[in-house]
């Protein structure tokens, strides 16, 4: 198979990758879940105008002037409404919360006043409207306030409750399971033996699938074996993921089996190889409901690939908007004009004074260094064949999840 261009390649890798079913959840429960439909409003917030303020309700009208002095009739509190009507030359004691009386249109704080025997002076002239906050200031019955397809923030879940909410329709969360492949992996903690690399890929993967809102499943370490990788792709099936991430054993090496393990599995491959840098070995494919994900072994093109296709697949599944944000920022140092593949450079982002965003892409770019790649804040995106270009010049960048 060819190298397949990054935009086809993802293209494949969404084909026909629809919302997952949706679930009631608690509000408790759907903090940075994905919400699976246009959510309105069951009431108007607030119901009835209500002071903003502990003072008295009043016909402005009244006390124009300093110094009006209003017969006190009754008292409104929060949740205890008053059923008269303030008429001329009366006032009623409210508190913050309390429904406005029929016949009052401005409140004066309590400051604003002196008490006295059944009455009140009222010592600053009232404003008609002050401190009233009229009925579906915040809302109105109806009004659909959170779309579908957005993941809730905290202050989300606040605002569903005061819509009188108490559970929302969610995206079921993508099951994702990650197999890791190499006999030459030993756990971080451990003593490698000679040759021995620690696995650490699974840490960052798993992180990010969790952080995008999907359940993360480890499926361990397979052997370089047929058998062994068979087994871990099974495990994946038994376990319904959605998603089977695997890392390594991608290449074109004798113990390169993840293809071969996928084939014989029934897996049809949509592609293997990307005209990209880091990650050409990737390889996607499907079985069943099952997409798999082939990732390379190697650290930095594991993540790379992850945040290019990994994520906009996940957000697919819970009906988001598939891509991540890209902006424009200005090159930090020179580049060399580019091959092929479209690269993916580990860079430094500043800021200047005046806002611009300067991008210094790290100078070592091997695909093994995890110490830089956690030193970037975003990657440059060449595009193939793109001429050689000097610092100042404008790029074209992604943003890395902090
Ligand atoms: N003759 C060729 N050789 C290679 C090519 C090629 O086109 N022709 N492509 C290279 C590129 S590009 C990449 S990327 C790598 C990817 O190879 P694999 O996906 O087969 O990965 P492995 O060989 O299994 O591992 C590569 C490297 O990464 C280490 N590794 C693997 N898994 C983990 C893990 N979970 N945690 C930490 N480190 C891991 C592994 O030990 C190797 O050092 O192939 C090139 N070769
Ligand atoms: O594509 Mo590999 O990921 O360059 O190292």
């Amino acid at each position: 198979m060819a190298l397949m261009p990054v935009s086809d390649a993802l293209s494949a890798v969404l084909a026909g990758a629809e919302p997952l079913a949706e679930e009631k959840v608690g509000l408790d429960a759907a903090f940075h879940r994905v919400l699976a439909r246009d959510l309105a409003a069951l009431r108007t917030q607030p119901p009835e105008a209500m002071s903003a303020m502990d003072g008295y309700a009043l016909r402005a009208a009244d006390a124009d002037k300093p110094k009006a002095r209003l017969k006190v009739i009754g008292e409104v509190a929060a949740g205890r409404p008053f059923d008269r009507v303030v008429g001329p030359g009366e006032t009623a004691r409210i508190f913050t919360g309390g429904v406005v009386p029929e016949g009052a249109d401005a409140v004066v704080i309590q400051e604003d006043t002196i008490a006295e025997d059944g009455h009140v002076v009222i010592t600053e002239p009232a404003i008609k409207g002050r401190h009233i906050r009229p009925a579906g200031v915040d809302f109105h019955q109806g009004m659909v306030l959170l779309q579908a397809g957005r993941r809730l923030s905290d202050r989300d879940l606040s605002l569903a409750a005061s819509m009188n909410h108490p559970a929302l329709p969610v995206r079921r969360r993508p099951k994702v399971a990650l197999l890791a492949t190499g006999d030459e992996l030993v756990m971080p903690g451990s003593t490698p033996g000679p040759g021995q690399i620690v696995y650490s890929n699974g840490y960052a993967l798993r992180a990010l699938v969790r952080s995008e809102g999907a359940e993360a499943i480890d499926l361990g370490i397979a052997a370089d074996t047929l058998e062994a990788t068979v087994a871990g792709i099974r495990r994946a099936r038994e376990a319904a993921a959605d998603i089977l991430v695997t890392t390594g054993g991608a290449s074109v090496g004798d113990h390169d089996l993840v293809k071969q393990a996928l084939e014989a599995e029934g897996v049809e491959m949509a592609f293997w190889k990307i005209a990209m840098r880091p990650g050409k070995p990737m390889m996607h494919g499907r079985l069943a409901g099952m997409r798999v994900i082939g990732l390379p072994g190697n650290p930095v093109s594991s993540y790379v690939c992850a945040i290019l296709f990994l994520v906009p697949l996940i957000r697919s599944l819970l009906g988001r908007e598939p891509q991540l944000p890209r902006e424009t920022a200005l090159l930090g140092r020179d580049l060399g004009a580019n091959d092929s593949r479209e690269d993916y450079l580990r860079a430094q982002l500043d800021k200047r004074a005046d806002g611009t965003l300067i991008a210094t892409p790290v100078t070592q770019q091997d695909s093994s260094l995890l110490g830089n790649l956690a030193l970037s804040q975003a990657l440059v995106i060449r595009p193939a064949f793109a001429p050689k270009a000097s610092a100042g010049s404008p790029c074209e960048i992604l943003r890395l999840p902090l």
